[in-house]
């Protein structure tokens, strides 16, 4: 007997779950948060990636010490989107279709309840079935984006000829359209990528269905108070019953602000800074950057400004993408970075008030639970669809306005969108918008509320182990 089964057999009545994130760290991240909190609530988490992802899942996302990790091998090499630009995030599918004879081995090994796997690893539901095992398709993404993109009915009217960006601009029949939250063209365009083939000749479109039609069950990081249309869509769409893991909010972290940042913030007074990054796979082309920092500069607001970059020479990239004389022009108010920093802790500083942003969906809950308003600029996937319900259906940020056929914004855009929040909030629709962000706010901090959420999701997979 193995020592891994040794363990195993003395907690035979312990829920057991096996969490196999895809690759990037925005998909890691909500995957650790979930871990956290059902290892909090007695149930024994078992945590795969690759090897080079370990320390920072352990460092950065906090990881619970006591949750075991195992390292996944890749014949390839490959280890997180970090290091990869976004036209070869497919390698990463790759990289993970190649796991499968090590996630078998795991999975006899270990005999979980239940093996929580990401949008890429379609072939884990049968897998999992046949070594008896549930699967349970852990969605990082909102109940809105799913339901409008990844759904069966989507290929309704498709019947004989190749999906356009027009079809995706339709929602698909039954959608929830109380907001008529449809995609515009350069939205509709962008997600043609879910459509074409990568790896063993499928399209992600139908690597999301088939997992999402083939597993067991599917848990959203959401609620019915945030996303019940949507959520009422997917259960018809797909004859299932979604469980919900309520939004993750994160516990607050035991880390200090680095005193560079810190020390610099303490310079303003209280919520007038703008935080202004995009997540950790989010690139914007050099004419964006320069309406964007153009844009924060007439704002007259102190701001910190976070760009990344495919190249990993973050210096020279700036050099070339900021406008001239940018930096000598904000000295003082301005700070910009490039590389990983301490998100959470900066949203929490008394001094930031607004966080403009991608839209990802755990970039936005930590912007609402430390009291940051949201200027949403969106730039691929599931990040519109996020912007959209918050500024659509919660009506708690708002969204700069953009160029119809291809999203260019122009640097007036970026501050009229910061002015109505951050300025003119006396008057509407800054106010209302406000007041919102406070309600949702509140609702979310409301402990006994989102430890409800993850009793009852326990119970629920306990009685439905
Ligand atoms: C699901 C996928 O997440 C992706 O990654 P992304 O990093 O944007 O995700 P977030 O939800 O913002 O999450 C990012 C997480 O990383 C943390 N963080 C990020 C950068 C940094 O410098 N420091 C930090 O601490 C941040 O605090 C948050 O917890 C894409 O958007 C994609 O559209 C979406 O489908």
């Amino acid at each position: 007997m193995s020592s891994t089964e040794a363990v195993n057999n003395n907690m035979d009545d312990q829920l057991h779950v096996i969490m196999f994130p895809f690759l990037a760290f925005g998909h890691i991240s909500p995957f650790v948060q979930l871990s956290n909190k059902l290892f909090s609530n007695g149930v024994r988490i078992t945590f795969l990636s690759a090897s080079s992802n370990i320390d920072k899942i352990k460092t950065t996302f906090n990881l619970n010490p006591s949750i075991n990790i195992i390292p996944l091998e890749f014949p390839n090499g490959i280890t997180n989107t970090a290091e990869l630009p976004p036209h070869l995030a497919g390698n990463l599918i790759h990289a993970l279709d190649l796991t499968q004879p090590q996630i078998k081995s795991l999975l006899l090994e270990l005999k979980p309840h239940y093996v929580f796997f990401d949008f890429a690893q379609n072939w884990l539901p049968k897998l999992a079935s046949e070594l008896g095992v549930k699967s349970v398709d852990f969605s990082v993404f909102s109940a809105i984006s799913s339901s409008y993109v990844t759904v069966p009915s989507r290929l309704d009217d498709i019947e004989g000829r190749s999906i356009s960006f027009e079809d995706l601009k339709k929602p698909p029949k039954g959608f929830p359209q109380k907001n008529n939250n449809s995609l515009k063209s350069y939205e509709a365009m962008d997600f043609m990528f879910l459509f074409r083939k990568f790896g063993e000749g499928l399209t992600g479109y139908e690597r999301a269905k088939q997992s999402l039609s083939e597993c067991s069950y599917f848990v959203f990081k959401s609620c019915k108070e945030i996303e019940g249309p949507y959520i009422e869509y997917l259960e018809k769409e797909f004859g299932k019953q979604v469980l919900l893991a309520g939004p993750l909010v994160p516990e607050a972290s035991n880390d200090v602000l680095e005193e560079k940042w810190s020390k610099w913030l303490d310079n303003f007074p209280a919520k007038s800074v703008i935080f202004c990054s995009f997540g950790s796979e989010t690139f914007l082309s050099d004419e964006q950057i320069n309406e964007l920092s153009s844009g924060l500069e007439l704002t007259g607001l102190p701001f910190i400004l976070v760009l990344n970059f495919p190249s990993k020479c973050a210096e020279t990239e700036l050099e070339r993408a900021l406008p001239e004389g940018f930096l000598e022009r904000v000295k003082g108010r301005g700070m910009v970075h490039s590389g990983w920093l301490q998100q959470q802790l900066i949203l929490k500083h008394n001094s930031v008030g607004c966080y403009v942003c991608h839209g990802g969906f755990s970039s936005v809950i930590e912007a609402m639970v430390n009291d940051c308003q949201l200027v949403l600029l969106p730039s691929k996937g599931d990040q519109f669809f996020n912007s959209k319900l918050v500024a659509n259906d919660m009506e708690a940020g708002i969204e700069v306005n953009r160029r119809e056929e291809d999203g260019y914004f122009y640097k007036e855009d970026i501050v009229k969108a910061v002015k109505i929040i951050m300025v003119d909030d006396e008057k509407e629709p800054g106010k209302s918008i406000r007041e919102n962000h406070t309600k949702w706010r509140n609702f979310m901090l409301n402990k006994e509320t989102q430890n409800k959420f993850i009793i009852d999701l326990v119970a629920q997979l306990k009685s439905l182990a």
